[in-house]
């Protein structure tokens, strides 16, 4: 039986982190991968769908650019080629998560399904293994309802929406989140009808509702219809298409149906209970150090990690972030706390939606919002040169002046969450954003205004005013 110091499950996001930095620290690493290196956010997630997106964009841009006196005419899309730029796309990446790479560094590829069989030992096809330490990151899948007359249909999730041949004339998708609301957006602007069914009051559910009405405006423009706090009580066939039956008696036909209802971790197949691991629905249990309790041996990272009091979160930089707390906690044995504390999460629509830290709403339910500070990005001069209309920055505060929460509603607003996450991870005042030096004319000013609102009416109070006049009249 082989014998390695980690044996990975998954080569994904977090899977192939943790193998590149154990391969950095010379330790016998074993990757193990039954489908497609590089996993879901590469060839099924974020890279397919924000390629999409791009051409969406471009499409619309096209389409609006007479408001800039630029005629174009009549705009069409080849949906071949714009396939063949999302192919692109992931071809370019590639080769950074190949097996050609992994093992140039010197980690062992076994393609196989992997399953335990003991507490240290993995069977992976033919081949059996032997662990000092194993990390499970066998990531998640999109989750298909138990919906009656579903599982007869043609549904699409992720792994199957990217491989369409032609364009679909109508989309319905069930789940307003971001994968429903990232490509609910994309393919209006490429043309398709697109109707979004959410079961709750609204889409987007967890994020800030004065941005998410503006996010809907935004999207009901480019054409996308939405349906919500109507659950989908069945589906049936409708000729060529799919037809959902709604909880309020009515019934929405499509071409096609898409499922954007969340991820459940991929826990089928692995046989936990071979190797003393506990897991629910949720993923696999593990300390906030990102190690099972019940296997010390073993740690979960990415998206099927269930960290104990904070839970699952499924973006490709929380696995980067997942790696370096194993480093922490697996090769040097130190302490490692993970914290969501200033975690940014961005929805790729125009305009883009990024949080980052708490939302007012979760910071007010931790008592944390001492204060809300607002700038419209209308009132941004860079705004107004490009004709932006839509969008908003929004700042939570606590007791201190510390940021403890931003919500950015605007072009590229992922580009300038770092500057927020970085305040809120070291405990900022928001006058280190006040006091910042930004380029004019930039988006990112509306954030430093909306900081300059909470010192402003602090600082012209009538007593200090006083102050200022009485200090002019020195010599
Ligand atoms: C449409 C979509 C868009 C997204 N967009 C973004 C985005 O813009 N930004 C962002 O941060 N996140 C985004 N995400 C989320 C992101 O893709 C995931 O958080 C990330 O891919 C998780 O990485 P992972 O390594 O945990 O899991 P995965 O990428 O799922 O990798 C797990 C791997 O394990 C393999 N595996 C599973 N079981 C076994 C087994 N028994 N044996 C061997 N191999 C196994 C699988 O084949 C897979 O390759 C998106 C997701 C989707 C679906
Ligand atoms: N840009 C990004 O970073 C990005 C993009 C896409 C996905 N992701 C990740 O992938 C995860 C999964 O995304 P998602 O959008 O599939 O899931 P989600 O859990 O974020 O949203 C699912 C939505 O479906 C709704 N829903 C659930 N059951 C329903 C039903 N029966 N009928 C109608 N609506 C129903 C929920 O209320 C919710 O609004 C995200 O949470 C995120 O972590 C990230």
């Amino acid at each position: 039986m082989d014998r390695y110091d980690i044996a990975i499950i998954g080569a994904g996001a977090a899977g192939l982190s943790v193998a590149a930095i154990g391969a950095a620290f010379g330790l016998k690493v074993v990757l193990i991968e039954r489908g497609a290196m590089g996993g879901d956010c590469l060839n099924y997630g974020c890279v397919p769908s924000k390629a999409m997106l791009a051409a969406g964009h471009a499409a619309a841009a096209a389409r609006d650019a007479g408001r800039f006196g630029v005629r174009t005419g009549p705009v069409t899309v080849d949906w071949a080629a714009m396939r063949a730029h999302v192919r692109g796309a992931i071809a370019a990446i590639a080769p950074n998560d190949s097996i050609a790479r992994f093992q140039g560094m010197g980690v062992e590829v076994i393609q196989a399904a992997a399953h335990f069989t003991a507490p240290d030992e993995i069977e992976a096809g033919t081949r059996r293994l032997r662990f000092r330490r194993c990390v499970i990151a066998a990531g998640s899948a999109a989750v298909v309802p138990d919906l009656p007359g579903l599982s007869g249909l043609p549904f699409l999730t992720n792994e199957t929406l990217f491989e369409l041949e032609s364009p679909p004339e109508h989309l319905l998708i069930l789940g307003g989140g971001p994968i429903g609301i990232e490509m609910a957006q994309a393919h209006a602007r490429l043309g398709c009808a697109v109707t979004v069914i959410e079961a709750a009051e609204s889409i987007m559910g967890r994020e800030d509702p004065e941005a998410v009405a503006a996010l809907r405006t935004a999207l009901a423009r480019d054409g996308v219809a939405f349906i919500e706090g109507v659950a989908a009580t069945g589906a049936e066939p409708d000729g060529e298409g799919v037809a959902l039956l709604l909880a309020d008696g009515s019934r929405i036909a499509g071409s096609h149906l898409l499922l954007a209802l969340g991820r459940a971790p991929r826990l089928a197949g692995l046989d936990l209970p071979a190797a003393g691991v506990e897991a629910s629905k949720r993923g696999v249990a593990v300390g906030r150090d990102l190690r099972s309790r019940s296997n010390r041996r073993i740690w979960a990272s990415g998206d099927i990690a269930d960290p104990a009091g904070i839970g699952p979160r499924a973006f490709t930089h929380v696995a980067s972030q997942h790696a370096g707390i194993i480093v922490q906690s697996m090769f040097f044995r130190l302490p490692a706390r993970l914290s969501y504390a200033a975690l940014p999460r961005v929805t790729y629509c125009d305009p883009e939606l990024a949080q980052i830290g708490l939302t007012e709403a979760e910071a007010r339910a931790e008592g944390r919002c001492a204060e809300v500070l607002r700038w419209p990005l209308g009132e941004n001069d860079r705004a107004v040169a490009e004709g932006i209309e839509a969008g908003i920055v929004k700042l939570v505060v606590d007791a201190r002046a510390r940021l403890v929460g931003a919500t950015v509603l605007a072009p590229r607003a992922g580009d300038w969450a770092g500057i927020f996450g970085l305040m809120i991870a070291r405990g900022h005042k928001l006058s280190a954003l006040a006091q910042l030096v930004l380029p004019y004319p930039s988006l990112p000013e509306a954030a430093k205004r909306a900081a300059g609102e909470y010192y402003g009416p602090r600082l012209l109070r009538p007593a200090i005013k006083r102050l200022v006049a009485w200090l002019m009249r020195l010599p």
